[in-house]
């Protein structure tokens, strides 16, 4: 037990916080060392597992992370982009592997992630699960055979307390999209239609998003041509999808070199 990687969890009362804390403690290949949520947060001082309605788990949240951090070879970080971009440079500083699930960061927010790259290891993707990395390397091909008499389409829903749309995952697949087609996705993104928009333009990839419920999260992505359509899909029915995919980018990240990496480098797609 001593042995196992340490892991802090950031967000700990969040969704996908308190997921990662199940999976983490339910894991024979880590242990639990910290769980940091923001400053004057009610479970802050709280013994996590307390905090959670359950039994104690000997860790209490803090808000304190750098001192979290320190006693840890990996955090996983699934919060809000200036809490992420805060937490790669004080992981940088304790060494500590950064699994990094938060979407909605803008590219100058993603770049700000670089300095700390330096230092330690930083695993991101907008979505950790085995079946979306999977279905980016099929957009990809689909997008590489078809010509542009396809128009592609990515549709997204989510529950109704999502903050970012597009979702990142609809982000990594216009990508691989865009990529398949040998375009840049910025010069041909289209999202938010609304009003008298003009027709679609073709070679266009556009973004559509649904908010509702407690949808945890839907991905279609859709190649449409005269006569005929074709469409990718992943449906995911339970978040422990990607806490599983994190953890396993955190034990994986242990002997990498610094760097910035993805789950396509971990899952070896
Ligand atoms: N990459 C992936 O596979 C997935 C990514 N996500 C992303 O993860 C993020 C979180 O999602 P949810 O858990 O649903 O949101 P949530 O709102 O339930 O949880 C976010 C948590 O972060 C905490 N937080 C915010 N700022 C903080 C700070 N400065 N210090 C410490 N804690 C802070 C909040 O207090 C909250 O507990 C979102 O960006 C979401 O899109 C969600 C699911 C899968
Ligand atoms: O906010 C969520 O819930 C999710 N966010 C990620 C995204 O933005 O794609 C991954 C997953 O779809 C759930």
């Amino acid at each position: 037990m001593e042995d196992l990687p340490g892991i802090v969890i950031t967000g700990a009362s969040g969704r996908m916080g308190q997921m990662l804390i199940n999976t983490v403690v339910d894991s024979d290949k880590a242990k639990l060392v910290g769980a940091v949520e923001r400053e004057g947060h009610a479970w802050v001082g709280q013994d996590v597992g307390v905090a959670m309605g359950g039994a104690a788990l000997g860790v209490t949240v803090t808000d304190k992370p750098l001192e979290a951090f320190a006693k840890a070879q990996a955090v996983i970080d699934f919060t809000a982009p200036a809490a992420t971009i805060e937490f790669s440079k004080l992981a940088a500083q304790a060494r500590a592997v950064h699994v990094i699930g938060t979407t909605g960061m803008t590219d100058d927010e993603i770049a700000q992630l670089e300095p700390a790259s330096y230092h330690a290891v930083i695993v991101r993707a907008g979505n950790m699960s085995l079946g979306v990395n999977l279905l980016t390397q099929l957009t990809k091909k689909v997008a590489a055979a078809l010509d542009e008499d396809f128009d592609i389409e990515v549709i997204e829903a989510h529950h109704h307390h999502k903050v970012d749309a597009p979702s990142g995952t609809a982000l990594m697949l216009g990508e691989a999209a865009a990529e398949g087609r040998g375009v840049n996705l910025a010069d041909v993104r289209d999202s938010g239609r609304d009003g008298i928009t003009g027709a679609r333009k073709r070679g266009d990839i556009g973004f559509t998003a649904i908010r509702g419920g407690d949808i945890v999260g839907e991905h279609d992505v859709l190649f449409a041509a005269a006569g005929e359509r074709i469409v990718l899909r992943h449906l995911a029915t339970d978040r422990a999808i990607f806490a599983r995919g994190a953890l396993k980018a955190a034990l994986w990240g242990q002997d990498k070199m610094p760097g910035q990496y993805d789950m396509v480098d971990v899952l070896g797609l």
